[in-house]
Formats: structure tokens, sequence, C-alpha cells
């Protein structure tokens, strides 16, 4: 895919770079342009590179873009994801695993890719995990916020900026499980697990570029917090604006709380 969409509006939010878009097509293809770029110069650079990947609704118009690009050297990529649930069946369709498999692994083929086993030992499986993100540096996480301010699963309860783990094992708070219901994962509150595993804030930050896509209205809360908020656990996203090299995407519909005029 060689085109790309033009933002409706630029902004930088202390270290966050913003970008707006009419729609969360545009949002999405613009996003994996940018991060095809990025991949590329790194390769350019180095043998092998090491991504992390969100898996849920919002990041759909991305990864369509992305397996859409061109001139990629996947086999040079290693690939993990950020969270998973504990308890769901092997075949369950809501695993993050299965939702990534379908939307980009089976499409780009990653030279490595490390899934979390959500149906192992809670904590045998955050060690296992934690030893293979600590064997190398992370060079770009792809990832949401949530309709709660999440990142990854660090519900406001959880979130820890200060976090001496590199995975650890979380509750779901209701905001977090209510929206899976919403989004369509799950038929009712009682079936999302009430527990999953999630790389932690300070293994998030620790990733050398950061692009986070949210699209929607269900997220204006979220993002006006994020942006204009008090830097606080009580949105953990907030704490983006600490990193050195974030870049935000967002469509119109996502932005419209933080100013009038969209
Ligand atoms: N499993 C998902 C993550 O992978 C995602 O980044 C985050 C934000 O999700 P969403 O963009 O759907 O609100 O929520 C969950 O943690």
């Amino acid at each position: 895919m060689s085109s790309t969409f033009q933002p409706i509006k630029v902004d930088k939010v202390d270290g966050i770079n913003l970008q707006v878009f009419d729609n969360r097509y545009e949002m999405g293809v613009a996003a994996a342009k940018a991060v095809t770029v990025k991949m590329k110069e790194l390769l350019s650079q180095k043998e092998r590179i090491r991504m992390v990947f969100a898996a849920a609704p919002s990041q759909i118009e991305f990864l369509r873009g992305l397996t859409a690009e061109d001139g990629l050297d996947w086999k040079r990529v290693t690939a993990f994801h950020m969270d998973e649930y504990i308890g769901l069946l092997e075949d369950a369709p809501q695993r993050f695993s299965t939702f990534l498999k379908k939307n980009l692994f089976m499409h780009v083929l990653p030279g490595e890719v490390h899934l979390i086993d959500g149906s192992k030992n809670p904590s045998d499986e955050c060690h296992r995990y934690s030893r293979l993100l600590r064997s190398g540096p992370i060079d770009i996480i792809c990832l949401g916020i949530g309709e709660n301010g999440h990142i990854a699963f660090n519900d406001p309860h959880v979130a820890n900026f200060q976090d001496p783990e590199v995975m650890k094992v979380v509750h779901l708070d209701e905001a977090c499980r209510k929206q899976q219901v919403n989004d369509g994962c799950f038929k009712q509150l009682d079936d999302v697990p009430t527990h999953a595993l999630t790389l932690t804030i300070p293994t998030l930050l620790d990733a050398e570029s950061l692009f986070c896509i949210v699209p929607g209205e269900t997220k204006q809360s979220a993002v006006k917090s994020t942006l204009l908020g008090s830097i606080s656990t009580e949105c953990p996203a907030s704490i983006l604006r600490t990193h050195p090299n974030c870049q935000l995407y967002v469509d119109r519909d996502a932005y419209r709380r933080v100013t009038d005029v969209y």
C-alpha cells in the first residue's frame, strides 16, 4: 500500500504526538503506514526487531492496513502480545492469541511469535513470558486505550507507574469487563473472565516507540483524560505523556470532547 491519509489536526501534548483523522479507516491506514516506516527504518539498522501488539476491535483497521503493506521483512520480526484472559477454553474466539493469529500473524508470518497461554498456571506463565520479554529490548509497541483509560489490562485500580514486575495477574474492573460486552466480544458480563495476565506499565513504557490507536466515540472521555487530565493512575494512559516517542492516532469521534471545534 503506498498512499496514506492526512490528519485533520496535528498537536503535541507533552510527549504525545497527536494526529486526528476524519474517520477510523483513515486513522488505521495512516497508523499502519507510520508503523511500517518505523519498522523499515529499524530493520535497516539491525538484524531483528521485537514488537508487541494489542488485541482488540479498536485495532482492526490498523492491523488490516499493516497486513496490506508491502516490502516488510516479517521474518526478522519477533512478535508478542500485551495481555490475555485467564481461564478461557483453548478454542475460545475471545482469546487475544486467537484474535492476533486471525488478524495479523496468519497474514504476515513473523519469524517468531510468542503467545501468552491463559490456560497455564498464571504465575508460571507470567515468569515464562517475562523472561522472553526481558531477553532483549522492545522496539515498537502498538496499543489501544480502554474506555476506563487502561493500557493493556492495567485498569485504574491495578495500574502502577512504578510496577516492579514485567507482567502480572490482574483483576479486571467492571467498566473494562462491560466494555468487552459492548464491543461484542462476549454475550454477557458473566461470560467475561474476571482475571487476566498483562504487561505492566513500566514494560509498556520501556519500548523505544509507542503507536497508540484509539478510534470511536466510546473513547471520548479516555482520550480527554489522557491528553488533558493529570498524569495519574486514575487514567493509566495519561502516563503516555511522559514517553519520549509516543504517537497517538485518534479519529474525529474519539477526539470530539477534547475541544468543541470538532
Ligand atoms: N486486550 C486489550 C488490549 O490489547 C487493548 O490495547 C486494550 C485497549 O483496548 P480497546 O482499544 O479495545 O479499548 O484493552 C485490552 O487490554
